[in-house]
């Protein structure tokens, strides 16, 4: 298999290290012949900040807030929540215990280190194909819901707290994935509990927990941090990094750069949501550009449907004027990376 350059055949080469020794043969795997990320500048996307505490009543606020939420999603499939009941100092804490992860001594990180064939625990892009170009990042790759999913042996012992904390912090996220699948429905004047229905019970869904970091890059013109995607998920949480952007987004095929909102989650459509709402909500394809001289970490947290569970666009959605779009699609996240691994965007796969 094509599982060689980073992986095999010196074991374990992180991105962290690379970082420190530019003339690394292997760093020709990273680059992009056809990069256009330093061409001009990228201008700022405007994101509609959505207060979640308003949402819950029924008010003349909450309207507003609602018809920000459906007006956002429809055009750039994200927005930033803010007010989201979630302290700043426990966001501080979680971004904290990402850093000292990463500083770790790398023989220390390894004891979480990922399979070659496997995409959970520490580790590097997974290579899928002879030709990848692979992204200049280290990620810690979790099941963190449902219970019978935690593979234990990848929670890190350190920092001491890590894994209560990791634990609190999926509860908190939750909370607002409920309110936010609720207020989204509503939004479209459907059942409150009609994509929530989809989404199935939050015991059973299945949550993932993404830490990257991004070290400093040798060539940031031609290297990428995180290729364009699209999550697979229902909904995406992410925490940016505080200081150093990166994260940018395609709308009306340009690209913009996604501003930092401190404290605030991103909170952006998967395709999963996207075949619920028979294509209203766009799941955006987004990217990250790294930063010559200063490292950078995010946590995506992505919430996804059972794998048992049906997909497809709500009744309501559908009309004359606004055909079927989507199939009723299950196990998405396999038809995700079955299309990944070939180049393709996988909701093509979903499409009538
Ligand atoms: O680092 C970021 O800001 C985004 C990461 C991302 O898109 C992902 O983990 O799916
Ligand atoms: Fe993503």
């Amino acid at each position: 298999m094509a599982e060689t350059s980073i992986q095999a055949e010196s074991q374990f080469i992180s991105v962290q290290e690379m970082a420190k020794n530019s003339k690394n043969s292997v760093l020709e795997r990273f680059i992009h012949k056809d990069a256009d990320w330093v061409n001009g500048s990228i201008p700022v996307l405007e994101v509609a900040e959505v207060d979640i505490s308003l949402l819950k009543y029924s008010s003349h606020a909450a309207e507003n807030e609602l018809s920000k939420l459906r007006s956002a999603l429809t055009s750039c499939g994200c927005f930033q929540a803010i007010n989201h009941g979630i302290r700043d100092s426990f966001v501080d804490e979680i971004q904290e215990m990402s850093h000292q992860f990463f500083s770790l001594p790398m023989e220390e990180k390894k004891n979480y280190a990922r399979t070659v064939d496997d995409i959970e625990g520490y580790g590097t892009d997974s290579i899928l194909s002879e030709n990848q170009i692979i992204d200049w990042n280290d990620r810690l790759f979790l099941n963190v819901n449902p219970e019978s999913q935690k593979k234990r042996q990848f929670w890190p012992e350190n920092p001491p707290k890590f894994r209560e904390r990791l634990e609190e912090y999926i509860d908190n996220v939750k909370v607002l994935n409920e309110t936010i699948l609720r207020s989204m429905a509503t939004s479209l004047e459907l059942d409150e509990s009609c994509f929530l229905n989809q989404y199935g019970d939050d015991e059973q869904a299945t949550m993932v927990a993404r830490f990257n970091f991004y070290p400093p890059c040798p060539k940031p013109e031609s290297i990428l941090g995180t290729k364009p995607h699209a999550d697979g998920s229902a909904i995406t949480f992410l925490l940016q990094d505080k200081e150093v952007e990166g994260l940018q987004v395609l709308k009306d095929a340009q690209w913009y750069m996604v501003p930092i909102v401190p404290y605030a989650f991103l909170v952006n459509i998967g395709d999963q949501a996207e075949v619920m709402s028979n294509g209203i909500f766009k799941s955006p394809v987004h990217r990250v550009v790294p930063n010559a001289t200063r490292d950078r970490h995010s946590l995506a947290v992505f919430c996804i449907p059972h794998p048992d569970m049906e997909i497809g666009p709500a009744e309501k959605l559908i009309d004359e004027s606004r055909p079927r779009l989507y199939k009723t699609v299950k196990n998405y996240v396999s038809i995700y990376f079955e299309n990944y691994q070939l180049g393709k965007r996988p909701i093509e796969a979903a499409k009538i």
